[in-house]
């Protein structure tokens, strides 16, 4: 008689993989080297527990995070391998650890958002800094100030439309229009084509954490004929993928061509052209998730930090009394001007505390060395082994009381005087090595439209904090899923 029956094959399979699961979960509550931490053994044991608060209550984990660090301390142990640390003096020991010290960062995340081999997908320290050497001269402090005229120029557009609604009486929709502002395609004056740009992005970002825990479905989907993807992938994704369609052709174009003229795509010519980067780094694939790094992060982050701005100076008329008075005292209105107004710049740092930059924790790995924290009231010190993701989220930091008071109240004079200290909490553009590499420009917008923001009288139309505040983490701060965006009617020119 045969012992090897399908009933007999089954058992031993099912057998072994029980075997497997309880090896996994001994293993992750006793023997890991992460087991000392404290935090909800639920969350040491499964994924699912993460998974539960960030896919079926959509975007809550961060603040279900926050809860723990109340319950359990400064260090909570938040996924069977990951570990937030609420302590803003070890903010460096995770991101900005000096120039010897190597952080990579979690491949885990990084393939949610799909862009695996641009800048933001470069796991290892090496990697990551090679492609990052190519484009930094692209977005330094002085090179940002060469772009004065731009803004300048679409600071006379968003003047022009203004201008227009004041007299049509039409409602203005502010976060379409700082979408288009933000944006490096001239939409500004196609209010349509802005709302449609923007909705793609939110659409394709609210389904950053599903595919953060269910990668395969996306992997499944693009497999999937055109006929079926037309049922069952949403519009915004579908167009962002079209877009996406699009940066490929111009790109192929690029590394095709024999061109060698600086006047457009100076980016992709110039990373073609780079002596440091290897063959390997100048794929079609690389320079299209590259640019739609760009198209992404250059857009949608600053855009809504300065739609915050302009929704708090509209809702606290003495905020706006104190920007018009500071512009009334310097009618300065040259992009380097205006970067030394003490007001603007408070309004600046307050609006991008409060978008909370990137929502979704970006932990770090320090890949050879072991890290230790120690919780200084109750003195217990933990090693966190090298391999380790740790992270402090946005929201940890920009809501810590002891640093910011009243955290969830938008508060400018808190950055002015010794203020600026505060700096170092601040994790909006992160820190370190891979802090954001396009701030200056991002900083250079804002100021440019908070300057502006002063000079025009506006009422709020159907607007509230629901339509700005962090109430959702989708990588970035989410507010009300059914908000339409911060609108306001156009009452006129001020003269300050
Ligand atoms: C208020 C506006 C902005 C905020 C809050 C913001 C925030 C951030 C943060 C937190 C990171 C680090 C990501 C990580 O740890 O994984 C980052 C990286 C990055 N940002 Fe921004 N960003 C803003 C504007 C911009 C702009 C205007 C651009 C470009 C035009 C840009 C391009 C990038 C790129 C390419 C990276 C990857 C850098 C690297 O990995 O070295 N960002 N940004």
């Amino acid at each position: 008689m045969s012992f090897i029956t399908p009933l007999n094959l089954f058992l031993t399979l099912a057998g072994a993989q029980l075997l497997h699961i309880l090896y996994v979960l001994v293993f992750r509550s006793l023997l890991s080297p992460l087991a000392r931490i404290p935090g909800p053994r639920l969350a040491a044991l499964t994924g699912w527990y993460e998974c539960y608060y960030d896919v079926f209550y959509p975007g809550q984990y961060v603040f279900k995070i926050k809860q723990l660090h109340q319950q359990f301390g400064p260090i909570v142990r938040i996924t069977p391998r990951e570990v937030s640390i609420s302590d803003l003096n070890f903010l460096d020991a995770i991101y900005s650890p000096g120039v010897y010290a190597k952080r990579d960062k979690d491949f885990e995340k990084v393939k949610a958002l799909g862009i695996n081999t641009s800048i933001g997908g470069a796991v290892g320290h090496d990697l990551h800094r090679r492609r990052r050497e190519s484009l930094n001269p692209f977005f330094s402090k002085k090179g940002v100030l060469a772009l004065a005229p731009q803004l300048q120029s679409k600071i006379f557009q968003l003047n022009s439309i203004l201008a227009v609604s004041q007299k049509t009486g039409e409602v203005v929709n502010l976060s379409d229009i700082y979408f288009a502002f933000a944006s490096e395609q001239n939409v500004l004056a196609n209010s349509v084509r802005a709302a449609g740009m923007r909705n793609n992005v939110a659409t394709v970002l609210r389904g950053v954490k599903f595919n953060l825990h269910f990668s395969w479905v996306r992997s499944l989907a693009r497999m999937l004929p055109s006929s079926l993807m037309g049922r069952w992938v949403p519009q915004g994704v579908k167009d962002m993928m079209k877009f996406r369609q699009a940066i490929r052709r111009e790109v192929e174009q690029i590394l095709q061509s024999k061109d060698d003229s600086k006047s457009s795509h100076s980016v992709f010519l110039e990373l073609r052209d780079s002596p440091t980067l290897p063959a390997s780094e100048k794929t079609a694939q690389r320079l299209e998730d590259e640019a739609a790094l760009l198209v992404m992060a250059g857009t949608e982050s600053p855009a809504k930090s300065i739609t915050i701005a302009h929704y708090h100076l509209l809702s606290n008329p003495d905020l706006m009394s104190k920007l018009r008075a500071e512009l009334s005292e310097h009618p300065s209105t040259t992009l380097s001007e205006i970067d030394q107004l003490p007001y603007v710049r408070a309004i600046s740092l307050e609006a991008n505390r409060l978008s909370f930059g990137l929502t979704g924790r970006n932990p770090r790995i320090a890949p050879d060395e072991t890290l230790t924290y120690t919780d200084l009231s109750s003195k217990v010190s933990y090693s966190i082994p090298p391999g380790t993701p740790v992270s402090t989220s946005t929201l940890l930091a920009h809501t810590n009381e002891q640093v910011f008071p009243d955290p969830w109240t938008f508060n400018p004079d808190r950055w002015l005087g010794n203020g600026m200290e505060k700096k170092k909490y601040m994790l909006a553009f992160s820190k370190g090595p891979r802090q954001c590499i396009g701030m200056h420009l991002a900083d250079a917008e804002a100021m440019i439209a908070i300057a502006e923001m002063g000079r025009w009288g506006m009422e709020l139309f159907e607007t509230n904090d629901g339509d700005v505040k962090f109430l959702h983490d989708y990588h970035v701060a989410t507010p009300n899923l059914n908000s339409l965006g911060v609108r306001a009617r156009v009452l006129g020119r001020v003269d300050l």
